[in-house]
């Protein structure tokens, strides 16, 4: 496999099936906590099979709620702003470069009022109950998937104790996005090589591969989920609250062809100062990363001094 990538390959495929959000510990967990732990902290990222979210709510997902979204004209998918200063929370298109790429975004994505306010504003005064319900159906079914791999990796590394605290004041954002067929066999850039500024990404494909994710030794490969799969990445946020524990990896989404590329995808995003815990800096783990506000870290990588580091956590707060 060379730099130019794309090449297929199998990423770590951890089985959720039957795993309950609502008990933790019980069950097939501490099989599948050893494997998301092995995940993590190798590829940080891996497949997640989860028929938790039906088949059949996935393809309704995208048939009757993502792909009607994005047919709206541009000036009213431009209406889903949360104001300046807010990089990512909202419409992303047009953007330089990247021709195919449009992504829509409901901060609060896990709560019904902030989804039923965003069908509002693209729908005013129409009946939205089916677009919302679908919404956020899926939105709760990934969320209790992000709570449990989110848990399960404070579990293995001894800190669990900080799990509910975190819980509280974290928040997810549910962001859909369409990368255009390019109807040519050449690969076109969806969305730039980048690691996510954020916890816990989970995406999940319409069947329209795409997603490339940087192995440790520098090779591009392509992801090819199943259909019942999702993918979970780590992003710069849980690495630097963990002390480098666990690896975020970089991704970029290439696109070719003649289908339509659609994902919905959900972050999980801290509403607290970044800080490994205590349990997690000691003697053989000195800290990397100078406590930090993650809305600072991420204008910074959108910035032009971030734009010129690769590894713009520790561009930003390393030690
Ligand atoms: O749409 C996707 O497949 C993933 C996009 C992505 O990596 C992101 O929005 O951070
Ligand atoms: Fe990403």
């Amino acid at each position: 496999m060379g730099g130019g990538g794309g090449e297929e390959t199998k990423l770590p495929r951890v089985d959720f099936s039957g795993v309950d959000p609502a008990a933790p510990g019980t069950g097939r967990w501490a099989e599948v906590h050893a494997e998301v732990m092995d995940a993590v902290t190798t590829a940080g990222v891996f497949e997640a099979h989860y028929p938790q979210l039906t088949p059949e709510l996935r393809a309704s997902l995208f048939r009757d709620a993502v792909q009607p979204l994005f047919s709206l004209p541009v000036e009213t998918k431009r209406r889903n702003t949360y104001g300046p200063g807010k990089p990512f929370h909202g419409y992303m298109g047009g953007l330089s470069g990247l021709d195919s790429y449009e992504s829509l975004a409901i901060v609060d994505g896990l709560k019904p009022a902030p989804v039923h306010a965003f069908a509002e504003l693209m729908w005013p005064g129409a009946a939205n109950d089916s677009f919302c319900e679908l919404v956020h159906g899926a939105a709760k079914q990934i969320g209790d998937l992000e709570g449990m791999v989110r848990r399960m990796i404070l579990e293995g590394l001894g800190v669990e104790n900080h799990h509910e605290k975190m819980s509280e004041s974290t928040w997810h954002l549910f962001r859909m996005a369409e990368y255009k067929a390019p109807n040519s066999e050449e690969k076109v850039t969806g969305y730039i090589a980048h690691q996510d500024t954020n916890m816990l990404s989970i995406v999940c494909e319409n069947g329209v591969n795409g997603n490339e994710m940087r192995t440790r030794d520098g090779e591009w490969v392509l992801v090819k989920p199943s259909p019942t799969s999702l993918i979970v990445n780590v992003g710069n946020t849980l690495r630097a609250w963990t002390n480098d524990r666990v690896h975020a990896p970089f991704h970029r989404i290439m696109v070719s062809g003649n289908a339509t590329r659609y994902t919905a995808m959900l972050f999980s995003v801290p509403n607290f100062m970044i800080q490994a815990p205590d349990e997690l800096v000691d003697e053989n783990h000195p800290a990397r990363f100078k406590p930090h506000d993650n809305d600072d870290f991420i204008r910074f990588c959108v910035s032009e001094e971030g734009a010129r580091h690769e590894d713009k956590l520790k561009a930003f707060c390393g030690i």
